[in-house]
């Protein structure tokens, strides 16, 4: 295996949407297998890998997460190297992370730690979520790791940062899909539609209105449209919208009101705009909070290593890995990658020297586990 540059590379070039990544577990289970064996055993899970490489005098599991699955995004990066799977594209980083795993893999499996390793493939991060249902399968509860740790590409980090946190780093988010029934009609003759591209419109304006004017100042949130779509040609009254967005918030307990803050306002737009709003929450991911020793003994290893940790401030990115650490203590922590464009930008490219620093802290954190 070992050409991780190239193996970054063939992954990049393969990107699939969550739970539909087949090509990506065939990829993965192929280098998984030139592995030396001896000490490894290989389980799947849907589109996922579970990879244990077992211990010579374990005491416990340590587990190691990364994400495989790719976005919607048409890629712009020009690379030699881009995405052969049209409108799809590794925005996320998630080929950095799988190829980090395999390389801290490798070296475990070619030297093995005391204890037990679980290298987590996981699939559909993007959504609709993986990392929730894998933890309910019979396959990870037999090998269900004592502790966990997972990364997440930082673009604006350079390449030998890596940053973390005691508490909370990534927010709680749920998907937000609202659909507006009303009646369409001619262009000429509004006063006889309930015109939904108009509902619409307001009705993102007044979301707006939620964070800046109901939630306490204090506890910061997020709602973001991301798509509108609505109406058929120029001259028609739209009888249906639709948005998409998602919700950021930094406790549940915020999630829960803003929710209750989006319906209500949904009630309002039905009486003023005589329609049928129905609301959709899709997939909701609960926070990343970190485990405080564990970051503090990765910010050692990390130093150690002669690397640079920095203090990160929390984000209203958003992770299924939150549900691992809300069941099992662990932490997770951004890795410099020094790219111009960021996450979920279709000019993505981070610093593939990273991919070396990556493997390193990996590797060196399982090693130092036990002190
Ligand atoms: C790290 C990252 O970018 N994660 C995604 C997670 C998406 C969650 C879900 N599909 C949603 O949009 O709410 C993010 O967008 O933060």
């Amino acid at each position: 295996m070992s050409d991780l540059i190239s193996i970054r590379r063939e992954l990049h070039q393969i990107p699939e949407l969550g739970y539909k990544e087949f090509k990506t577990q065939a990829y993965l289970l192929e280098k998984i297998r030139s592995l030396p064996q001896e000490h490894l055993e290989i389980k799947t899970w849907k589109t996922g890998i579970l990879v244990r490489v077992k211990g010579l005098n374990p005491k416990q599991t340590i587990g190691y997460r990364a994400d495989i699955d790719g976005l919607p995004i048409a890629e712009k990066t020009a690379y030699p190297f881009a995405s052969t799977h049209e409108g799809q594209m590794h925005a996320c980083g998630h080929d950095f992370h799988m190829t980090i795993a395999l390389g801290a893999l490798e070296k475990l499996a070619y030297k093995p730690t005391d204890d037990h390793v679980l290298f987590i493939f996981q699939p559909a991060e993007e959504g609709p979520g993986g990392a929730e249902p894998l933890l309910q399968t019979n396959e990870f509860k037999a090998w269900k790791p004592d502790n966990i740790f997972a990364l997440h590409i930082a673009p604006e980090l350079p390449v030998g940062t890596v940053a973390s946190r005691e508490g909370l780093l990534f927010a709680n988010t749920s998907e937000l899909f609202i659909d507006l029934e009303g009646k369409g009609g001619h262009a000429a003759y509004p006063h006889f539609t309930h015109d939904m591209v108009v509902a619409a419109s307001y009705f993102v304006t007044q979301l707006q209105q939620i964070v800046s004017r109901r939630i306490n100042p204090l506890d910061s949130a997020v709602i973001t449209i991301g798509k509108i779509e609505g109406g058929t040609v120029q001259n028609i009254i739209a009888e249906h919208a639709r948005l998409e967005g998602t919700i950021r918030t930094m406790s549940p307990e915020a999630m829960k009101q803003v929710k209750q803050f989006i319906e209500n306002a949904a009630r309002g737009l039905e009486l003023g705009h005589e329609c049928k709003v129905s609301i959709d929450y899709g997939a909701n991911y609960h926070q990343v909070t970190n485990n405080g020793e564990l970051v503090d003994r990765f910010a050692e290893v990390t130093l150690d290593q002669g690397f640079t940790y920095e203090q990160a401030p929390p984000a209203m990115t958003g992770e299924d890995f939150g549900y691992m650490v809300k069941e099992i203590p662990g932490f997770m922590f951004w890795l410099g990658v020094d790219s111009e464009y960021g996450l979920h930008h279709a000019k993505l490219k981070p610093d593939e020297k990273a991919i070396g620093v990556g493997v390193q802290l990996v590797e060196s954190m399982i090693r130092k586990w036990r002190g």
